[in-house]
């Protein structure tokens, strides 16, 4: 019995570190296969910002269980242009800033946030045709994904990538890298859904490829997953097995 997935339908998860090339090649991958595209770490920044907006002490978890409820958060799914509004604002901008990113992993571990947006994230998810990704995708919020990528990549490469995206040149990659690491350590170290390979997850180690090639490899990925995958190929190369778990 053929047990695959039409393309129309299926659920891409895409899960990794930070700076792993999560957002740019599950967009681009969507982009390209015609799916929707939800960056849930989007959605866990946006809940960080409602919280240092509405003076809600970030590292106070009753204070944020208390408040998870009460932000309203739109995400948009176009690839070729996704959107996040918080009770209607444009954050998209500011969720990105330093202070968010300082926080946003406090916020994240408490379940009660994690609760509401994975909620949130199912819905978004309904019948499928999508590429989410996040920490969590493939382990709590889809566990029944057609495909599970896990992207990584050494933390120097890592660190590179996230510098290189900084306008001052004089933004220190060591810091960098060092921001990273503790964020990776409290996203893993937590006790609610800690980032974390699911067990029929695909490792994807990115540090020697560069970010066309692992948008190949991907797409060659979802036509062996989907109903029809030589059509989804066409012109992609077949996966590297080193690159396998
Ligand atoms: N394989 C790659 N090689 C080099 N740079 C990459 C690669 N993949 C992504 N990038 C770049 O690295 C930065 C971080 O990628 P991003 O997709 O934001 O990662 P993540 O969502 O996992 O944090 C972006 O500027 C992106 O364009
Ligand atoms: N599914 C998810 C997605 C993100 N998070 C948390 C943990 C991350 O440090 C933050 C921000 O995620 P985001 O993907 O925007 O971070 P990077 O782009 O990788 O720097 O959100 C999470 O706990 N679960």
């Amino acid at each position: 019995m053929d047990t695959r997935t039409p393309l129309a339908t299926i659920v891409v998860a895409v899960d990794g570190p930070s700076g792993s090339g999560k957002s740019s090649v599950s967009r681009e991958v969507a982009r390209r296969l015609g799916l929707r595209y939800l960056d849930t770490g989007a959605m866990y920044r946006a809940m960080t910002w409602w919280m240092l907006h509405n003076g809600v002490e970030v590292t106070d978890a009753v204070a944020v269980a208390a408040a998870a409820d009460k932000p309203e958060l739109v995400s948009g799914t176009d690839p070729s242009g996704p959107t996040i509004t918080v009770d209607g604002i444009d954050v998209a901008g500011p969720i990105r800033g330093p202070e968010v990113t300082g926080s946003v992993s406090a916020v994240s571990a408490v379940p009660e946030v994690r609760t509401r947006l994975v909620a949130m994230q199912r819905a978004v998810i309904g019948s499928g045709g999508i590429v989410v990704e996040g920490r969590d995708i493939g382990t709590v919020v889809a566990p029944d994904a057609a495909l599970k990528v896990y992207l990584t990549a050494s933390e120097a490469a890592r660190a590179a990538r996230r510098n290189a995206e900084s306008d001052d040149p004089a933004t220190d990659v060591n810091a960098t890298q060092a921001d990273l690491a503790r964020r990776d350590a409290l996203d893993s170290g937590r006790a609610t859904a800690p980032l974390t390979l699911a067990a029929d997850g695909l490792l994807v180690d990115t540090t020697e490829m560069d970010r066309d090639q692992v948008v190949e490899h991907l797409l060659g990925l979802v036509a062996r997953a989907v109903d029809g995958g030589s059509a989804v190929a066409a012109g992609a190369p077949e996966p590297a097995g080193e690159a396998l778990r």
